[in-house]
């Protein structure tokens, strides 16, 4: 076997906020064994916590038994420094949305690892990969990995490869995706916002737009996209769930890159993100929520 086609079972993930945490979720109930870091102790111990309430979820949902969840609790390591990622196979950075960050985290693994066919993936919403894999002196082994939140039920990953991605390790990150964590993948080009959040986030903005404008309150247009559209939730639910934070954000980067007004966050999103009214994580956004529902 060469070493491109070598099965995957040490995972690295970075930051463990909703995204990263849901993703080392499905690794380490995949079977995997899974290294997660986080900057402080604390932003770990937080991140471990927010692991193992999913875990309990899973159980009393029926989904994991007991002994299942304690094997994925017991497959889940944490660290607060990169240089623990030296064997990691495939990494995927789960950080905040903002450049200058996620490209200081990929110029450290790409030093740290040496391993040619590691993966070193972003799971960015917005940000080109292009620009990731600059910051590196292995641009080959940069793509996305696109998950989608909540990562345990949301079954589609964005695969997005650069034109320096090897194709080796295209199809290493795809089988990963595919075959251990058992997702569904659809291949994007390297454009800002790849397929769901081109389309995604002006939806959003708009609903936040309409509340703005009092044309129609938050609660009436989301039950008008859920019960005349089948969508599981409205926009502004949605929005409260991806994060407000992180909405303003993937738009500002949509916007950088297009120059579309449709990609201009709205004042009323700016104004809620100072606040500190982020959605659902901060317990409160366009609807308010409890602390247990938040996490
Ligand atoms: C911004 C980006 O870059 C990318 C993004 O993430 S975009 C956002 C994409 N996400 C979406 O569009 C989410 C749309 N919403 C939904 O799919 C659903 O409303 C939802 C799954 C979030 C909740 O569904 P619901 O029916 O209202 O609630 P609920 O009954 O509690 O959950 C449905 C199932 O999901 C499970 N579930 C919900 N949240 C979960 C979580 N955080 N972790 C694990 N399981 C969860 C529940 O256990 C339940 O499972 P069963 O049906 O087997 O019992």
């Amino acid at each position: 076997m060469d070493m491109a086609t070598e099965m995957i079972s040490r995972v690295g993930i970075v930051g463990a906020g909703q995204m990263g945490a849901g993703i080392a979720e499905v690794c380490a109930r995949a079977g995997v064994d899974v290294l997660v870091a986080e900057a402080t102790r604390e932003l770990a111990a937080a991140g471990r916590a927010r692991i193992l309430r999913s875990l309990d979820r899973g159980v009393s949902s029926g989904k994991l038994t007991e002994r299942e969840r304690e094997q994925a609790a017991w497959r889940l390591r944490f660290t607060d420094d990169l240089a623990d990622f030296a064997d990691r196979q495939l990494v995927v950075e789960a950080v905040v949305e903002d450049v200058a960050v996620k490209t200081a985290v990929f110029a450290r693994l790409d030093e740290v690892i040496d391993d040619p066919v590691a993966v070193l993936a972003s799971n960015t919403s917005s940000i080109p990969i292009m620009t990731l894999a600059a910051a590196t002196a292995h641009p080959d082994r940069v793509i996305g990995l696109h998950f989608f939140n909540p990562v345990p039920v949301l079954p589609l990953v964005e695969l997005v490869t650069t034109s320096d991605t090897a194709e080796s390790i295209s199809e290493r990150a795809e089988s990963f995706a595919h075959d251990v964590l058992g997702k569904q993948v659809v291949r994007s080009g390297d454009r800002s916002g790849f397929v769901v959040n081109a389309l995604l986030v002006p939806y959003l903005l708009s609903g936040i737009r309409m509340v703005e404008s009092g044309f129609a309150t938050a609660a009436d247009i989301d039950k008008a996209m859920v019960l005349g559209c089948a969508h599981p939730m409205g926009p502004l639910k949605l929005a409260d769930l991806v994060g407000l934070d992180t909405v303003k954000a993937i738009a500002e980067t949509m916007y950088d890159e297009f120059a579309e007004p449709l990609y201009l966050p709205p004042p009323l999103l700016v104004q809620m993100v100072d606040d500190g009214h982020c959605g659902k994580k901060s317990g409160e956004g366009f609807y308010r929520y409890d602390e247990a529902s938040a996490s």
